[in-house]
């Protein structure tokens, strides 16, 4: 049962038509002509209760403008949402309280109160009993390490710190879906690694939808079985992330430190470098357990691996080929 439809969606923005020449900016401002932009261009997609799903694309592709209609902030100029069976721009206070949204570039709490404070209002805001607010607290303070800055005020926390009392505000009130845009960005890896455990763990314990929309693809990596793909507002892949990279990159590489290999049978030397050899090859064609055995029988081997296609070298290769 999908907990969130999207159908034939679309959102236009509508703004003065930039004019030319002299006096350029002040005739912009009194133009009545319009421009219009289609960020979102008849996207469809359902997302299952418990997916974990990547919204990827490059800059200006219109996940934002998405994720925006999903949590109700903006209004599409035609199709439909339904959340958790609710049009999320109508039923805003019932929205709410199904879903959790995280801004890796904004914050939900409050700027001069101590994150301990905010997450009390927020536990109020939202009805949370209090022994389930303290309860939660306590869950969120160890996975997240609130501990050493739940008295500090919001404005003088770190990105990361800022980030981690986002994410415990967020699921204080057990949501059923959480969105996070850019949730990882600017954390050194460290911190990244424990925003990414904790929603992997939200996610199998509560079982949490979560959306992700990212320019960092190891989050998806880490977190996603699913990507659905967004260029120029159109949907340009849907599926699972094994799948994108054996459609578009469906080579491997097996790595071989050894003496002398000039060429081996159902697979290209692509690289040469002191004593390895990179060796390319279509596993479906040529299945990797005998390629590596014809390799082994004929030479002397010290190190052997095979390498896999990063989804970052798929990703841009695919915006290469749509240009
Ligand atoms: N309020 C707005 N008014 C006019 N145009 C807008 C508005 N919001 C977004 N756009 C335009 O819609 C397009 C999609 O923007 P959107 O922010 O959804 O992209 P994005 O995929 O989230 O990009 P990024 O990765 O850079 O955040 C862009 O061309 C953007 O300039």
């Amino acid at each position: 049962m999908p907990v969130i439809e999207v159908a034939d969606l679309v959102k236009e923005f509508s703004r003065p038509t930039r004019q030319e020449g002299a006096f350029a900016g002040v005739r912009t401002l009194l133009t009545r002509e319009r421009t219009v932009k289609r960020a979102v261009d008849g996207v469809n997609f359902t997302v299952r209760q418990g997916e974990m799903v990547g919204y990827l694309g490059p800059n200006g592709a219109g996940k934002s403008t998405t994720i925006k209609m999903l949590t109700g902030i903006l209004v599409p100029t035609s199709g439909t949402v339904r959340v958790a069976g609710a049009t999320p721009w109508r039923d805003r206070s019932r929205n709410a309280r199904r879903i959790g949204v995280v801004f890796g570039q904004r914050s939900q709490l409050w700027w001069d109160l101590p994150l301990r404070d905010s997450l009390w209002l927020i536990s109020r805001l939202y009805d949370v009993p209090q022994d389930r607010f303290r309860a939660k607290q306590r869950q969120f303070g160890e996975v997240l390490d609130l501990g050493p800055f739940l008295d500090t005020p919001v404005r003088q926390l770190s990105l990361g710190q800022r980030m981690r009392g986002d994410l415990a505000a967020a699921m204080l009130y057990d949501p059923d879906i959480l969105y996070l845009d850019e949730p990882t960005v600017g954390l050194d890896v460290v911190a990244k690694e424990r925003i990414r455990a904790f929603v992997g763990e939200l996610n199998r314990a509560s079982g949490t939808t979560v959306v992700l929309t990212t320019h960092d693809l190891d989050d998806v990596e880490e977190l996603c079985d699913r990507i659905i793909l967004i260029d120029h507002g159109k949907v340009a892949y849907d599926g699972a992330v094994d799948e994108l990279k054996a459609r578009y990159a469906p080579h491997r590489e097996l790595v071989v430190q050894t003496d002398g290999l000039e060429s081996v049978e159902g697979a290209e030397v692509v690289r040469r470098e002191g004593g390895k050899v990179w060796l390319r090859f279509d596993p479906v064609r040529t299945p990797p357990a005998e390629l590596v055995a014809a390799v082994l029988a004929q030479h002397r081997v010290t190190d052997l691996s095979i390498v896999e296609p990063e989804l970052e070298s798929v990703i841009h290769r695919i915006y290469a080929d749509r240009g």
